[in-house]
């Protein structure tokens, strides 16, 4: 298949980035600094909190407080987690303008992560899925562990795919398929595609690989040469996922914006404004960006 002419890029640093840092908990002021910095880069799509339990994940806390905090961009839509009407309840009441559920293939994630199993997971969205669409709200659906699971390993296509069938027939919109702990290559991530795209349109598929094995740019050529066109990514590579031992980030916005760029596919993103934020959060959290393209460009102003 012709590689696509636009990727959606869907930015992960202030959520996923930000909800695994250890030490003490955030300033809000930075979060909503992060944001509005993201804002001015030709991002369209920005996961900017995470309604879960402060309890479970301390560093999204003060969601309902970030959100109030930033200059919304017009033409920018920021979403959020919320993975139970709790939460929902709180992201409305917070403004936001999108939401996402998030599920996984394996058994044993589902219960770290969310406490409950995936068939419970699925009963706690349906009422979720449903007040988001009467409030107007699109939902997205995460399925994580889509190659693997740091408690059951191997994870079957067949049950990735019929997870993400699940939260298509519910309501998602589109399913993001999380690589949660890194460990896919190339020829795993289109074999777990193919199996997905049977139950899904590829048009409703978004790749979230984080890069813990170094395999996140290759697993995404890969799967944009199938058809992907939309990527989640995180500025300066920040994260991992509290609930995934080892996990690193996200693969650095960045490095895939230089790696689309260099095909020429069309994202609307300024690579230099982004390597500028992106220096501008590391240096917050006391580290050099994880981004290797930012680190080559050598951009530290400010
Ligand atoms: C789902 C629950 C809440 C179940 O947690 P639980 O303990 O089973 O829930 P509960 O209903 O029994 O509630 C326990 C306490 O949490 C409170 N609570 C309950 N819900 C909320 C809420 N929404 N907001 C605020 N507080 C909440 C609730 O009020 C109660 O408070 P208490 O009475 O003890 O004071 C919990 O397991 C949780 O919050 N988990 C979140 C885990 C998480 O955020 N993980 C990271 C995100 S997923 C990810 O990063 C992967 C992804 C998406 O990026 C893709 C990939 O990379 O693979």
């Amino acid at each position: 298949m012709a590689l696509p002419t636009a990727v959606r890029l869907f930015e992960m640093g202030a959520r996923d980035g930000l909800q695994n840092e250890s030490g003490p908990v955030i300033d809000t002021a930075i979060k909503v600094e992060l944001i509005n910095r993201l804002s001015e880069t030709g991002l369209k799509h920005i996961e900017a909190a995470s309604f879960v339990s402060p309890k479970w994940v301390p560093q999204m806390g003060d969601a309902s407080e970030v959100m109030s905090g930033i200059d919304r961009k017009p033409g920018v839509i920021y979403s959020a987690l919320t993975p139970n009407l709790k939460g929902l309840e709180a992201a409305i009441a917070a403004g936001v303008d999108e939401v996402a559920v998030f599920g996984a293939a394996s058994e044993a994630f589902t219960q770290k992560n969310i406490n409950c199993s995936i068939k419970e997971s699925l009963e706690r969205f349906a009422p979720v899925i449903e007040l988001a669409k009467a409030n107007h709200i699109r939902v997205r659906g995460y399925v994580s562990t889509v190659m693997g699971c740091p408690y059951e390993g191997e994870i079957a296509p067949a049950q990735v795919a019929a997870v993400s069938r699940e939260l298509l027939d519910m309501g998602c919109y589109e399913i993001s398929l999380g690589d949660t702990i890194g460990v896919g290559t190339p020829l795993k991530a289109k074999r777990m595609l193919e199996a997905v795209s049977q139950q899904v349109p590829i048009d409703k598929l978004a790749a979230h690989f984080h890069d813990t094995y170094g395999q996140a740019l290759a697993n995404l050529y890969a799967v944009i040469e199938e058809g992907i066109a939309v990527i989640d990514a995180s500025v300066a590579g920040l994260g991992g996922c509290p609930y995934a031992k080892g996990a690193s980030g996200n693969v650095a916005t960045e490095d895939v914006l230089y790696m689309l760029n260099g095909l020429s596919i069309e994202t609307g993103v300024d690579l230099h404004k982004l390597a500028l934020t992106g220096h501008w959060i590391s240096a917050q959290l006391g580290r050099s960006s994880g981004s290797k393209v930012a680190l080559a460009m050598g951009c530290q102003g400010s």
